[in-house]
């Protein structure tokens, strides 16, 4: 076949390509994640550092309890040397006693530049557990373009930097502060892997990492450069060639310049990194950090313990949209106002067929829902795991199908339609979205189900209504039906017999000119207890027109005679 695609006018030869890594023996593609990793939130200081208006110390403080309460243990809290307000806000939970749990590490971010660092440390004074995280670019273009040195000479900002942290937490720092130190080769990603290796080893010669002290070692792509598989390769490498691994947390800091930072994380996981720092929702840098919450509820989904707490993701959000004054997309994973709904039929048809299935199953092993493994089509997780209710997994418009409809009245009118009056209802529905476009609420559904099955006793339509009937049966099993009804407004009272209730009832509107046949019958219960309701379903053929009616009520054989009416009166509507 033809290629009808045209080369693009777009200027592809400014760009370069990223290096692979010659690594044909990886091992990281065989790779599971089996445990939830060490996370480092940095919304306090990447998120906080890429916002137009940086947060208010109030802001700030409402950020950082929130990262405490869904149970992050090291959270980055601001760059100190930036100005007076990351320097007070680190102050003021340091010398707040119920600010930070004892099992909470703050850390603190800085330049390599004495001033800086000194007051980076001066910040950290009281603290009972604090890291100060060190960074320089290492990659070409900065070496050449902001620090205008030579290999050796970066290298010589790290170890300088590493060396001054050390002397300033030694001299400003008492035992009280358990201390611990984390270095970052900024743009990892473009950086030579021979030579961030050989600053990290500077570095370490430096720290002098080993038992009971551990350092960080953090490589961002703090430009996402490569596919996730490359970023992958690059963490494999550096696990493999770094000298004392065992005191080294490796950890990955992916920003999401290609969209696929949550995928870089995994595979850098995968690859052998302890530990990731990141973003709740992806703020952060450009297109953002990495998204914790979409990282912890990948591990969650797959039946992963994320050791946070995602229950109820709608306060996250509010208390994260009013902390960054943005807002959360509608289709962003887990969490967006739209990620658990379906509109089109097919979903919906699946979803309502998932949902009855997990029923069944559970009625028939005795066990809940709950207890059974989720599989739910199009639903990767059931969303009361993070406090959502069912209420809109299925919204209704012109692209939606029985399923999506039956859903509707099953769950929130307990009315489990016969497959053949789906199908009879939802041409109802699609007649009216069509029409009208747009969406149709569940209120509107059950407007237009009741209006066309089931009259309201205020203002009854119809030629037949029906009020007490009796019926009884006599040796042969011959039932004889009286029904007090109103026929075309006149009160009057009708008479018939037959193998049943129904087929009496048929018997009856014989005499007032109603040709009606039994097609189909189905009831079922709508609750529990004395008072429950029933619902009989019945499916007619009257004259030329094969319809259903329905009838709701505390006795079934009423039920099923008003069910009869509501299809005989539908018929000569
Ligand atoms: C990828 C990241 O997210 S890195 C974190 C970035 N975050 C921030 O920068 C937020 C907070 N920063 C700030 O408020 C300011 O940058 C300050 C107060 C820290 C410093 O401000 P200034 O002193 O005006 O310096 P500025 O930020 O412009 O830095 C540029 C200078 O620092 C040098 N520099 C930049 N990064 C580093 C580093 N990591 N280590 C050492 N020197 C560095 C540059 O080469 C440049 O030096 P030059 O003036 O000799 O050319
Ligand atoms: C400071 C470093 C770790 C950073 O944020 C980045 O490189 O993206
Ligand atoms: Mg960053």
């Amino acid at each position: 076949m033809a290629n009808r695609q045209q080369p693009s006018s777009m200027p592809i030869q400014k760009y370069g390509r990223y290096e692979q890594v010659d690594l044909a023996d990886r091992t990281w593609p065989q790779a599971r994640i089996t445990t939830a990793p060490r996370w480092l939130s940095t919304d306090l200081r990447d998120g906080n550092q890429a916002l137009i208006d940086p947060m208010s110390p109030a802001r700030k403080r409402a950020m950082f309890d929130l990262l405490v309460k869904m149970g992050y243990k090291e959270i980055e809290v601001g760059f100190p040397a930036s100005g007076q307000t990351d320097f007070d806000f680190v102050r003021s939970i340091i010398e707040d006693p119920d600010a930070i749990p004892d099992d909470v590490t703050i850390s603190v971010l800085t330049q390599a530049r004495e001033d800086l660092i000194e007051r980076t440390v001066e910040s950290l004074k009281g603290a009972r557990r604090a890291t100060v995280h060190l960074y320089n670019a290492t990659a070409p273009v900065f070496r050449r373009v902001v620090f205008r040195g030579s290999k050796d000479d970066i290298k010589q900002i790290a170890v300088d930097g590493t060396r001054l942290v050390m002397e300033y937490a030694e001299k400003l720092l008492g035992d009280e502060t358990e201390f611990g130190y984390q270095y970052s080769p900024e743009i990892f990603t473009d950086t030579e892997l021979d030579f961030a290796l050989e600053v990290c080893e500077a570095v370490m010669d430096t720290y002098r990492p080993g038992p009971g002290r551990e350092i960080i070692l953090n490589l961002p792509a703090t430009v996402e450069r490569s596919t996730p598989s490359t970023h992958a390769d690059r963490f494999e490498w550096m696990g493999r060639h770094l000298s004392r691994r065992e005191h080294v947390c490796l950890s990955v800091h992916p920003h999401n310049d290609r969209g696929t930072a949550v995928a870089a994380a995994e595979l850098a996981l995968m690859a052998g990194a302890d530990r990731v720092e990141g973003c709740l929702f992806g703020q952060g840098e450009r297109t953002g950090n990495v998204d914790l919450v979409t990282l912890g509820m990948n591990l969650f989904s797959q039946g992963v313990d994320p050791q946070i707490d995602f229950s109820d993701i709608d306060e996250i959000r509010r208390t994260w949209e009013y902390c960054n004054q943005m807002e959360v997309h509608p289709r962003h994973p887990y969490v967006g106002d739209l990620v658990y709904t379906s509109f089109s039929g097919s979903h919906q048809d699946a979803i309502k067929k998932g949902f009855d299935a997990m029923e069944a199953d559970a009625k028939a092993r005795g066990v809940t829902v709950d207890d059974i493994e989720w599989a739910v089509p199009y639903l990767p997780i059931d969303p009361k795991d993070v406090g959502r209710s069912y209420e809109a997994v299925i919204r209704v418009n012109s692209q939606s199908g029985k399923g999506g409809i039956a859903y509707v009245l099953k769950n929130d009118h307990k009315l489990d339609l016969p497959r053949r009056m789906q199908i009879e209802f939802s041409k109802i529905i699609q007649a009216k979205t069509d029409a009208e476009g747009g969406e149709i609420t569940p209120t509107a559904i059950w407007d237009v189900f009741q209006d066309e099955y089931l009259p309201n006793p205020d203002n009854p339509w119809g030629r037949i209504q029906v009020a007490n009937g009796q019926s009884t049966t006599d040796r042969d099993g011959v039932d004889t039906l009286t029904v007090e009804a109103t026929v075309d407004g006149e009160r009057t009272t009708l008479t018939g017999s037959g193998n049943g209730p129904i087929s009496a009832f048929f018997d009856a509107l014989g005499a007032v000119g109603v040709d009606v046949r039994l097609l189909d019958y189905q009831e079922h219960t709508m609750s529990e207890g004395a008072s429950a309701q029933a619902a009989s379903y019945i499916e007619c053929a009257i004259g030329d027109k094969v319809l259903w009616g329905i009838g709701i009520d505390a006795n079934t054989t009423r039920a099923s005679l008003k069910a009869v009416v509501s299809a005989v009166n539908r018929a000569a509507r």
